[in-house]
């Protein structure tokens, strides 16, 4: 089978989709990328008439060539066949003269469902025949985590372990997480931050010796971050859907341009996007919208990337990162897959936490994506004006991406709505000023005035028992990640 992925930081590490999903990051650190991708231009007038299924096995198939046709078929099945609550999967509503993107009515309400619910299925079906287990090792500021567990629940011969940083995710993204069932399920809350989990979890993938260890046991060690591209891809069929939403409502003719404002901390929501332009989704401006750890914008501003700030502990957690990984990505297509660059720069990142690119590249990049970011009060105040113009309750990572969008000259534009507010309702009714003695009694208070209902997900954490109380430093994941090596496969 064809090897089409390579290593963003070395051309000649090659790999086969399943290879490289099993493997989830390349042994010299780099992200597997497809060179070629943009060899694949899908019909846009095909999607427009296709479900969401059918789009998905589309847009996939080229990506995933090793995978046959039934496997694919069945993957996409299980994964959306009925996991979702909305028929769409992730439909579009439009706020006002935004069109938003809704991406969190699946399982665990974030968006992550809908790359969390297939990437299981692709795993399993990549695991050599025989013995062959996967441990997978999974960094979350909040949403990924549950998004994960609940994927790999009990998926047979995988395992699951995910940190989170202790006291730094929502008390609902806390109790999804810490109430999870599952024989082959761990989570550790770390003492640390986000960024102090990923960098953790990145160098257990390169340790020789956890390596070694795994390998004896016939277990490969992977991810579930969007580090991997199994995690990435599935992610791309959401930005063609509200392509089709679009043409198909009358907002746009075939073939025009559209711009998207997506909320971002570890930059694969938004390459997402950048690998549907590639395949020819046409797109005038992708906006990279932050919080107050606003390192991106900073980056996509000035060409300097400057990870040596205060860590912000905003609301809208999932996007608390400052190391941003698939920059790294977007860095080898636009520099013309120049693995040197690539290669310098993440080198320059890891030694002295900053890195700066040629002005040609920046401003490439410039032409492509914007950027804006918004503090804690902005995103309130937002939350707030949404509300009571539109009766609309977004949580504040889609609110960050509405008043984005909001304020970009370009229409029509779609804002990608990451997660349910009911994932932050103590932060939600506090923009709206009503106050609330807990999350979960905030849960009930927002049902008050939110369109949808509460989640049956989120319902059920009342009565669910917190399963998961440890919290571990950074320096003792490698022995839980060993232990539950034995104790989860
Ligand atoms: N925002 C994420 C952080 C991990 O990012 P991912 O792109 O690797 O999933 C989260 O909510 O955990």
């Amino acid at each position: 089978m064809e090897k089409i992925y390579v290593s963003t930081r070395d051309q000649n590490r090659k790999m086969t989709s399943k290879q490289a999903i099993l493997e989830g990051i390349s042994k010299d650190g780099g992200l597997y990328v497809w060179p070629d991708i943009d060899s694949v231009q899908i019909d846009l007038h095909t999607i427009c008439e296709q479900s969401y299924k059918e789009n998905t096995y589309t847009i996939l198939q080229p990506l995933l060539p090793d995978f046959s046709e039934e496997e694919l078929k069945t993957c996409i099945e299980n994964a959306y066949g009925h996991s979702f609550s909305s028929p769409d999967i992730t439909p579009v509503k439009k706020v006002d003269d935004v069109y938003v993107l809704e991406l969190f009515h699946g399982p665990t309400s974030a968006f992550k469902d809908v790359a969390l619910t297939l990437l299981p299925q692709l795993m399993s079906a990549s695991l050599k025949a025989g013995d062959q287990k996967a441990m997978i090792l999974t960094a979350t500021s909040g949403d990924t985590g549950k998004a994960a567990l609940e994927g790999f629940k009990d998926v047979d011969r995988i395992g699951i372990c995910v940190f989170y940083p202790h006291q730094k995710v929502s008390q609902i993204q806390y109790r999804q997480m810490a109430t999870q069932q599952g024989k082959n399920v761990k989570v550790y809350a770390i003492e640390g931050n986000f960024d102090d989990a990923q960098s953790k979890v990145k160098s257990l993938f390169l340790d020789e010796d956890l390596r070694k260890k795994a390998e004896a046991q016939n277990v490969i060690l992977t991810s579930a971050n969007s580090i991997n591209i199994g995690r990435l891809v599935p992610q791309i069929v959401y930005y063609f859907e509200s392509y089709k939403y679009l043409v198909n409502h009358g907002a746009i003719q075939l073939g025009d341009p559209v711009s998207f404002s997506v909320p971002t901390g570890n930059f694969g929501d938004v390459l997402a996007g950048y690998y549907a332009y590639m395949m020819g989704l046409p797109v005038k401006k992708f906006y990279v919208a932050s919080n107050a750890n606003h390192v991106l914008t900073d980056f996509l501003t000035t060409g300097v990337y400057d990870r040596n700030r205060a860590f912000v502990q905003t609301i809208s957690p999932s996007m608390d990162i400052l190391i941003s990984s698939n920059l790294e990505r977007l860095l080898y297509y636009m520099s013309g897959k120049d693995t040197k660059l690539v290669s310098q720069c993440m080198s320059d990142l890891s030694k002295t936490g900053r890195y700066q690119i040629p002005d040609t590249l920046l401003q490439k990049i410039q032409f492509l994506f914007g950027c804006a970011y918004l503090d804690d009060k902005k995103t309130k105040e937002t939350i707030a004006t949404v509300y009571q113009e539109s009766k609309v309750v977004l949580d504040p990572h889609s609110a960050i991406a509405y008043q984005v969008a909001k304020d970009a000259k370009e229409r029509p534009i779609v804002a990608l709505a990451t997660a349910s507010p009911y994932k932050f309702s103590q932060d939600v009714l506090d923009a709206l000023h009503q106050n609330s003695t807990n999350e979960l009694e905030a849960m009930k208070q927002l049902q008050t005035i939110c369109s949808d209902p509460i989640p049956k997900g989120l319902k059920a954490l009342e009565s669910q028992e917190i399963r998961h109380k440890e919290v571990i430093s950074v320096e003792q994941m490698k022995d839980v990640v060993e232990k539950n090596m034995e104790a989860l496969l």
